[in-house]
């Protein structure tokens, strides 16, 4: 069994994003879509973040342009964008060679095509991740029924997203065992308000989970 990679989504505050650096978290994560209460806007200079090394920097777009990914990735020093919302395969090709490619599917846990629809997008990413569908694009702290992955041929490494709390520790490491599970992504479990991380419920968790 591989041991899953850790994302924490949903940073505001460059200090925490340097305390999770420090805790060994791998990726976080920064909202760039307006209509979410974790939107990054100007809580964090593009300096900043740009000069801040030891953890993957990923920057989360609903339906924007690719002139408006690469802007916030040149700006932010993004190393990968994750298309949370309902971008195409082709959308997701032109950005392939310039930043790594995270594609975000929402779902209900009884899809019966998300194979085919996975197909459609191995050539134009460099990785998947499952998040809950529901009226919101993430950040939804809803979990979906994860067997349907089980169920599924996925040909890419995958980000395991939607719902996942400290609570959750037992449950994730039976799914792990036996799903080759590239990375955790938590976020609205682990905070105290939408965009501010209780630090020590990470740590904890990062803990508990080896
Ligand atoms: O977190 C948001 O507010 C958000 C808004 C719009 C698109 C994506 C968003 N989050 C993306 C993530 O990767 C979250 O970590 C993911 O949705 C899981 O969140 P949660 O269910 O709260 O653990």
């Amino acid at each position: 069994m591989n041991q899953p990679r850790i994302k924490v989504c949903g940073m505001t505050s460059i200090q925490q994003v340097q305390e999770l650096a420090a805790l060994g978290v791998d990726y976080a994560g920064f909202i760039f879509y307006e209509g979410s209460p974790r939107f990054v806007g100007s809580k964090i200079a593009g300096e900043d973040l740009k000069s801040l090394t030891g953890i993957q920097k990923v920057g989360v777009f609903v339906n924007e342009t690719v002139e408006a990914i690469l802007q916030a990735a040149a700006d932010f020093g993004l190393n990968a964008v994750q298309l949370h919302g309902d971008e195409a395969p082709e959308l997701c090709k032109t950005l392939l060679d310039k930043v790594k490619v995270i594609k975000a599917f929402r779902v209900r846990g009884d899809e019966t095509a998300l194979a085919e629809l996975l197909a459609s997008y191995e050539d134009s990413v460099d990785y998947f991740l499952f998040d809950t569908r529901a009226q919101e694009y993430g950040g939804t702290g809803k979990q979906f029924d994860w067997s349907v992955l089980t169920n599924t041929s996925i040909n890419k490494p995958y980000f395991l997203s939607g719902g996942i709390g400290a609570d959750d520790v037992e449950q994730v490491k039976g799914f792990i065992k036996t799903n080759n599970v590239f990375s955790l992504d938590v976020n609205s479990k682990f905070e105290i308000e939408p965009g501010v991380k209780d630090m020590e419920r990470v740590k904890h968790f990062i803990q508990d989970i080896q």
